[in-house]
């Protein structure tokens, strides 16, 4: 049989020389590139076809695949390894399906060497060209169309758009666009695959916007799986070397849970004759080299047996990389750090330089018998809550005895806890039933019981450990320090990242709700630029309050300069600030916390101790009020009141207790499907609250007491009660009517006499197009007449 010559040794690459076949001299070795003289004969051939394949399908790439392999063929991005980790990845992905589809059908697997589920890695020095195969599902011809190519991913704009603002091309996994990554090391690749519904066939690329398929004729049928073929550039050398492979697969690919394989090279001695003229063979083939010490051969059976010597022989064989003991069967307390940390950043495809936040590794025993390994990222996915109530998107792998089932199982953790990575493996689920029946299995659900007790666990822990937290202040400098540094911080962190999976948690999941409130961080009118807890809010709590004031809107800024705050924060009240508007949708499922009502502080209810003080004024503010209400009857408002929550503002309007804020009003209406007819039902009435003991409020009193039917009173009236509306964070129905009333009243304080009107334009040396003109410019002056005459 004919074999390559190392180039390296030959220095000819294109002589063939005979030479004994290495698996020959290995035993049993595992299936996989052969290494048959054929196979070389056709690689030679398809290399020396650097350009595609004329009589294949030409297609090509999808625009937006397009402009991703011109980013990664023209990056100076310095780690080109990842495209390792990436082929590596889907080969292991392939097998798994493969493995999922012979549970329930052994047939799929084949026969003889195509059951053996592994990875393979072969170096062609020579041609320069690295080899990766795998006996997975492998792709059909439309797959390889569709998958390398021409159907652009969500994740692939995504990436683009990332790239070109500075993204780091490590996380290219993330996106699911990883084979691309290929590039970064190849200008020419082949895929070959072989599906078992399908023909073999090749997919082929130089990533010029165009790819080519063809049925396979000429390689080595492949069985089943996928062989990719990368013609390495110049300055991708590097990846020809054994080590360097070693290396990689070390460092990315250690946690693959099937067996990978390098073709590598091994020095081994060998007895051979010591016969001088029989040594030719071996020195021409330059893959042995003598050994210094010729062995002498046993005395008694010199003179029996031939003369030999040792020499030590270059021979290839198979060698494993990775040990694939799975890491969540292994004891907790045997698995350090590191190893905890490299495996999420296998697992997530998070090559980033940053560790997970926590980890939780357990074993539930009983009924129903698990093991499970949870990671909070140290970052939420770019894509988190887009398209959040649609998506089944979950990030836990389901494993049944070890082999892996399904990551679309959004049976086992609740949307909320979806940013999440890691993987169950289940003993009580049953093997060879289909996805459909498992979704069902009445395991699941205390599967997924435990699973959110123990993700929150984790959760807390981070907020536990972390020194800058509240619980931890009471500690001294010197435990704070004892504590490790990286804790610090890192439950902001999280709340940064994953604060909002929290509160939709609180609105979704009511058997958690308080163990979830727990884990809630806000800003507050006491937190000082931090973040606080309901803990800490309460542990603040005045003697005597009740209640856990918040007020809602679109930023601290804002409401920090709000006047509902007024008297609370003079009486020393903590008020919470919520910002986001998922907030608004939280305070609907959040009632109370610990016994403590919430209390919205710009809605109707607000208690302030005894207002006895109130009480005594109401009396003689009676008459104010209902004339007051009288005067808004046009509006929307409900009542009017005395106000226990101003200190220097006239008034502000509240909204009644069930119905919505200003701010969840400016948000419903933002919302483009919204329902104006809800809108209308659920926009809550409004009271508008007086501070009696403003001067503008004390003056409107005596006036209505003066002279109740007074015209220009009302007007005064309304005024203030629109400006109270829109400090109070409302949107004005009728802006221009408002723009008139304070403009009318400006005039007043100028002195403008009330009859003065507008001056009339001259339009006398109009040019031609007046004609055109003329109607819509009649029609302007007779609006501007027309406001301006309502004015006055
Ligand atoms: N070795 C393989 N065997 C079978 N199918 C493969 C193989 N490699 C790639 N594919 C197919 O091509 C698709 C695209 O691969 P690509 O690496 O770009 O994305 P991905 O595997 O879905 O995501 P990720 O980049 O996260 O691995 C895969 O989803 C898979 O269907």
């Amino acid at each position: 049989r004919k074999l390559h010559a190392n180039a390296e040794d030959s220095g000819d690459s294109d002589e063939l020389v005979d030479l004994p076949k290495v698996e020959d001299k290995l035993g049993a070795v595992p299936v996989g590139l052969s290494t048959d003289s054929d196979v070389a004969r056709r690689e030679a051939e398809s290399i020396s076809r650097k350009t595609l394949r004329s009589n294949a399908e030409k297609f090509e790439f999808q625009a937006e695949v397009s402009r991703l392999m011109d980013i990664i063929i023209n990056s100076l991005y310095s780690n080109k390894d990842i495209f390792l980790r990436e082929l590596i990845s889907n080969a292991s992905d392939a097998l798994d399906k493969i493995r999922f589809l012979a549970l329930t059908d052994k047939e799929v697997l084949g026969e003889g060497d195509n059951t053996k589920l592994e990875i393979l890695m072969k170096l062609d020095k020579e041609n320069k060209i690295l080899t990766i195969r795998d006996r997975g599902i492998g792709m059909t011809k439309e797959d390889l169309i569709k998958n390398l190519g021409t159907i652009a991913k969500s994740g692939t704009s995504a990436f683009v758009e990332k790239m070109q603002t500075g993204g780091d091309l490590s996380l290219i996994g993330q996106f699911g666009v990883g084979f691309y990554s290929v590039y970064l090391v190849a200008d020419y690749v082949e895929v070959i695959s072989k599906h078992n519904d399908d023909k073999q066939y090749v997919w082929e690329s130089k990533a010029d916007g165009s790819f080519a398929v063809s049925e396979d004729t000429w390689n080595e049928p492949l069985g089943r799986g996928t062989e990719i073929r990368l013609h390495l550039r110049d300055e991708a050398k590097e990846y020809l070397e054994e080590d360097k492979l070693k290396e990689l697969v070390k460092k990315y690919s250690e946690f693959i849970n099937f067996p990978i394989y390098l073709w590598a090279s091994k020095e081994v001695d060998v007895e051979v004759p010591s016969d001088e003229d029989d040594s030719t063979e071996e020195e021409e083939t330059a893959e042995t080299t003598t050994s210094e010490e010729e062995e002498e051969t046993d005395e008694d059976a010199s003179e029996k047996k031939p003369k030999t010597k040792t020499v030590k022989e270059k021979t290839f064989e198979w060698e494993r990389l990775n040990d694939m003991k799975a890491i969540w069967l292994r004891n907790p307390k045997e698995v350090t750090d590191e190893e905890y940390s490299k495996f999420y950043h296998s697992l997530a495809k998070d090559f980033g330089d940053e560790n997970p936040l926590a980890w939780s590794h357990f074993a539930a025993e009983g009924d129903v018998e698990f093991k499970a390994l949870l990671f909070v990222p140290p970052k939420a996915p770019h894509d988190l809550y887009e398209s959040y109530y649609n998506s089944n998107k979950s990030n836990l792998k389901l494993y049944v005895r070890r082999v892996f089932i399904s990551e679309e199982f959004d049976e086992l953790l609740p949307k909320y806890l979806s940013f999440l990575k890691g993987l169950v493996d289940s003993d009580t689920l049953p093997l060879n039933v289909s996805r459909e029946m498992l979704q069902q299995h009445s395991s699941l659900k205390t599967i997924k019981k435990k699973l959110i007790r123990k993700a929150l666990d984790m959760i807390r822990k981070i907020a536990d450990e972390d020194p800058d937290e509240f619980h931890n202040k009471e500690k001294t400098d010197s435990e704070k320090e004892s504590e490790e540094s990286e804790k610090k911080g890192q439950y902001t962190k999280f709340w940064n990242e994953f604060g909002k999976s929290i509160k939709l948690g609180i609105i979704e999941d009511a058997h958690n709700r308080n163990r979830l409130a727990k884990l809630l961080r806000f800003e507050s009118t006491k937190s000082e630029g931090k973040l606080a807890s309901l803990d800490e809010y309460i542990s603040r709590m005045k003697p005597g309050q009740k209640d856990i004031f918040y007020i809602t809107g679109t930023s601290k800024e804002q409401l920090e300069k709000s006047p509902f705050l007024e008297r609370l924060t003079k009486k020393n009240y903590e008020v919470i600030f919520f910002t986001d508007p998922v907030d608004e949708y939280l305070m609907q499922y959040l009632m109370d916390y610990e016994d403590k009502k919430f209390q919205n502080v710009s809605k109707e209810g607000l208690k302030l101790g005894k207002d006895s003080k109130l009480k005594d004024l109401k009396e003689s503010f009676k008459e104010l009020t209902n004339w007051w209400k009288d005067a808004l009857s046009s509006e929307n408002v409900d009542s009017v009141k005395l106000s226990n929550r101003l200190d220097n503002t006239p008034c502000v309007v509240v909204t009644s207790k069930y119905g919505w804020s200003s701010n969840m009003e400016k948000i419903m209406q933002s919302q483009t499907l919204s329902d104006a007819s809800k809108q209308a039902y659920m926009r809550g009435k409004r009271v508008l609250e007086i501070n009696p003991r403003h001067p503008i409020i004390k003056e409107l009193r005596d006036r209505v007491a003066q002279d109740s039917k007074d015209e220009g009173l009302k007007h005064t009236a309304r005024l203030v009660y629109q400006t109270a509306l829109m400090e109070s964070g409302f949107i004005l129905n009728d802006p221009k009517d408002f723009a008139s009333s304070i403009y009318k009243s400006v005039q007043k304080s100028m002195d403008i006499s009330p009859d003065a009107t507008v001056e009339e334009e001259d339009d006398a040396e109009e040019p031609e197009i007046e004609e055109k003109e003329s109607s819509t410019k009649s029609d302007d002056k007779e609006d501007n007449d027309e406001s301006v005459k309502d004015e006055l």
